[in-house]
């Protein structure tokens, strides 16, 4: 699917004396060494901005489509078809775990997730039913088709953080202001603390069990942590998102940790545990870079609704992006939240031409930070 790695690259050891040129550019920017060129995939790659995704999950619900491993294998690949990305995820969702575990929860269409009992009390934390591993044995299936399918693609799974499955389960469904998960942060702390170590639990469960199954990187998105101040968000969330990524233990996968809103988060978001921070558009990534310091790479950060712009427009705008990219340890260019569902996809195409175009290096690696 993509061309043979060049035997010109000079690729730094990765593990000590161990030079190893298979490893893909999305890989080497996760760990900050050189790349042959920027490595580019979307969040929400997968999904309804593409009319051969809406075809194929015509009278499938989506979560039925998420348990379904030919179905998740098929729309995975869709996107690293069209657009030559640079990297895969995992067709599925971050309530998926809750759903698989039994919760009663519903994906309605244009909404998101719909919690049918919301979570309101300590008793209704200790009533939530734990992750069985081995109920995930249609997603390892679904990870060890992909893998086998996408040769030297990687493919990233992903998991919700804790803090932000806790907004579905206690709003109910998705909110704007997420006052009631406050609320509830505030007035219940023991039961809080409880109920984000559960959701560590399950979260780490279903990283895990993408891992093993074959899945090259991981990103836990926490999308509504924005909405926390940062001394709270190191109180009462960031040990409980860290426990999940140490949850992976000695895996050797990067993990990527990503945010809606967090400038004021991200150094924090990088304690956590992240060998890659997710940055969204509001901060210009020079400057996330010294927010973040120099021991993280970047991933992000072009406004999705640029893409719905003048070709011109979104030209330059990537151009700024990656420039501005330059700054940081390793750069993943993505956008910097989900493609919007009306995005033209042959736009997605572009920016992933432009993207190597403009960071391709013919005579050899480039080290990003100069
Ligand atoms: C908050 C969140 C959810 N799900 C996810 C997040 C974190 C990322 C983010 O912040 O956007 C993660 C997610 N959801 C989905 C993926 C698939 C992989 C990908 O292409 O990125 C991923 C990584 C598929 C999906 N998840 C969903 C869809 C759309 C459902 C459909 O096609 O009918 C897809 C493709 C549904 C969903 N699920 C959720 C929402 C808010 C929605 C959108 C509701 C809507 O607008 O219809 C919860």
């Amino acid at each position: 699917m993509t061309a043979a790695p060049d035997p010109a690259r000079s690729v730094p050891p990765t593990t000590a004396g161990t030079p190893d040129p298979e490893i893909p550019d999305l890989v080497r920017a996760a760990r900050g060494l050189p790349v042959s060129r920027t490595p580019v995939w979307f969040m929400r790659q997968a999904g309804r901005s593409l009319p051969e995704y809406r075809a194929l999950r015509a009278g499938t619900g989506m979560l039925a489509a998420c348990q379904d491993p030919d179905l998740v294998t098929e729309i995975t690949l869709q996107p690293v078809r069209r657009h030559g990305v640079d990297a895969a995820i995992l067709f599925s969702d971050i309530v998926l775990p809750l759903v698989v575990a039994g919760v009663d929860i519903d994906i309605k269409a244009g909404v998101g997730p719909v919690v049918a009992s919301p979570v309101r009390s300590v008793a209704d934390v200790d009533a939530l039913p734990p992750l069985e591993p081995e109920r995930l044995a249609f997603l390892q299936t679904a990870v060890r088709q992909l893998v086998a399918e996408l040769g030297p693609i990687p493919l990233i799974g992903f998991a919700g953080a804790p803090f932000t499955l806790a907004t579905y389960l206690i709003e109910g469904g998705p909110s704007k202001e997420h006052a009631r998960t406050k609320a509830f942060m505030y007035a219940e702390p023991e039961a809080w603390s409880r109920l984000l170590d559960r959701l560590a639990v399950s979260a780490a469960t279903f990283l895990r069990a993408q891992v093993d199954a074959g899945a090259s990187a991981v990103q836990l998105f926490d999308s509504w942590a924005g909405v926390l101040s940062a001394v709270d968000y190191a109180e009462r969330v960031l040990p409980h998102s860290r426990a999940v990524i140490d949850g992976l233990g000695d895996r050797d996968v990067p993990r990527i940790h990503f945010g809606v809103g967090t400038g004021e988060l991200l150094p924090l978001i990088g304690d956590a545990g992240a060998d890659v921070v997710g940055v969204d558009w509001r901060v210009p990534l020079d400057e996330a870079a010294r927010r973040v310091g120099p021991a993280r790479s970047l991933q992000g950060n072009l406004d999705p609704a640029v893409l719905l712009a003048d070709r011109g427009t979104v030209d330059r705008e990537v151009r700024r992006v990656v420039e501005q990219g330059r700054a940081a340890r390793g750069h993943i260019f993505n956008l910097g939240h989900g493609v919007l569902p009306e995005t033209d996809p042959d736009v997605l195409t572009h920016v992933v031409e432009l993207v190597h175009e403009l960071t391709a290096t013919p005579a050899g690696p480039t080290t990003p930070a100069g």
